[in-house]
């Protein structure tokens, strides 16, 4: 470690902002990592549904771990531009999301929830009073079954592609909805998945509609009154996406005027809560002991892999980039994504005399990172004329291995 600076010798600070799985937070090694809620500077946050924004950004800080799906609740452009990887673990929790939804599948097709509280209501009753009550009146909780049924799934990503499997199994037939499908999650998806080219042609299909996308300026009221003038009589609708997909109101109307059977929702909202035909839940679909862990392992171990090698797998702003480590100094530089920049960062390199062992440069929308092992320390007169460079964000020396 000679002649490295004592300051970037310093332990990491890694800042949690919701209470994250202790197996998680047990995967950073205590003798370069300490962890807690209170750092002011942290080189990370990691976090769950906690609102973050720009106020967090200081010179220090590295990155973002959402241990999670959903980064809506982060203001990722502001860490872009600062050079800043907002990183999530996809797939980590979606089994538990899978899970309640078919919960929330049952809950909406028989009447189960009215069911169980009239029942509570006849403890007066002796048992064969209560016997012949509950005979003479079950009518009123009639149900449908899922089977045959069609599922309209929009969303077809880690999440909407268990559920597609489960509803498969169920004997429903599924069709799906996703006009950004990545190649991984076609891959993923069962092949008796019909896909929908339009939302309106799935809304006229389904018998129940669940949403499994994210919560973008693109999609928020995706769900509004147009979707739903379109959808079939009685559908049934499961929200396991995000408050502001549906349009409140909208489903609101939907429900009052039969279009609309049923709205299951993890978001409540004082609009819904005493409309007959809401279930709303407390956001628990990933509230579960499995999908915590998995989540908290995941966004740690993609930390520590970030801040010790500079390696980059699961960021929502930055490309993939992993190079193995060989030996050498490695530099991590981000920069705008503009003609010239990786000429310029060579330069700077060759002007000091250092040879380039290794590198790799990827992009993505606006914003390029590149890894760079060398052979030879580059002081930190390097990196001061690195930083300089007009349109590089970020430069890092990565500890020595
Ligand atoms: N209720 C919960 O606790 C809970 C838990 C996990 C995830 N979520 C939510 O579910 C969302 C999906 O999670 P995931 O892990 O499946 O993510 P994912 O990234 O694997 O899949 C999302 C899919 O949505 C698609 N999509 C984007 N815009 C769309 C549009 N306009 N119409 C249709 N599809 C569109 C994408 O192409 C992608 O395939 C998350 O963003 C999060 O908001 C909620
Ligand atoms: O996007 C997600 O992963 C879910 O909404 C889970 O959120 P939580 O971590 O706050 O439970």
């Amino acid at each position: 470690m000679a002649g490295w600076p004592a300051r970037e010798l310093r332990m990491f600070h890694i800042q949690t902002l919701n209470q994250i799985a202790v197996c998680g937070l047990e995967r950073f090694p205590r003798e370069r990592y300490e962890v807690a809620s209170e750092f002011s500077q942290p080189d990370a946050i990691l976090l769950r549904s906690h609102r973050l924004g720009a106020e967090a950004l200081h010179p220090g800080l590295k990155a973002v771990a959402r241990a999670g799906a959903g980064v809506n609740n982060i203001t990722v452009p502001a860490f872009t531009a600062a050079g800043v990887p907002v990183f999530n673990t996809p797939g980590a929790n979606a089994n538990a999301v899978k899970e309640l939804v078919l919960a929330a599948l049952l809950l909406g097709s028989r009447g189960i929830l009215p069911g169980i509280d009239w029942v509570r209501s006849l403890t007066a009753l002796d048992e064969q009073a209560m016997h012949a009550t509950i005979e003479a009146e079950k009518k009123r909780f009639r149900g449908q079954e899922l089977t045959g049924r069609t599922l309209g799934v929009v969303g077809l990503g880690a999440i909407g592609s268990r559920v597609a499997e489960m509803a498969l199994g169920l004997g429903m037939q599924v069709i799906g909805f996703d006009p950004a499908l990545s190649v991984d999650a076609a891959w993923r998806l069962p092949h008796q998945v019909r896909r929908m080219e339009s939302l309106p042609a799935l809304m006229a299909r389904a018998d129940y509609v669940t949403l499994h996308l994210p919560l973008l300026e693109s999609t928020r009221h995706l769900l509004g009154r147009e979707a739903f003038s379109q959808a079939r009589p009685g559908m049934r609708l499961l929200n396991f996406a995000r408050d502001g997909i549906v349009d409140d109101a909208a489903a609101l109307e939907a429900l009052r005027a039969g279009r609309l059977a049923a709205y299951l929702t993890d978001f409540p909202s004082p609009a819904l809560m005493r409309e007959p035909g809401v279930v709303a839940l407390p956001h628990l679909g990933a509230s579960t002991g499995e999908s915590e862990e998995n989540c908290a392992r995941m966004a740690a171990d993609q930390l520590i892999d970030f801040l010790e090698h500079g390696n980059i797998v699961n960021a929502v702003n930055f490309p993939t980039l992993v190079l193995e480590r060989s030996g050498g100094h490695r530099l991590a530089v981000s920069n705008r994504n503009v003609p010239k920049m990786l000429g310029q960062l060579l330069s700077v390199l060759a002007d000091a005399n250092l040879n380039v062992l290794d590198m790799l440069n990827r992009s993505r929308e606006d914003i390029a990172y590149n890894l760079l092992d060398l052979e030879t320390a580059p002081d930190a007169t390097v990196l001061t004329r690195l930083a300089a460079i007009e349109g590089v964000v970020g430069v890092r020396r990565l500890p020595p291995v």
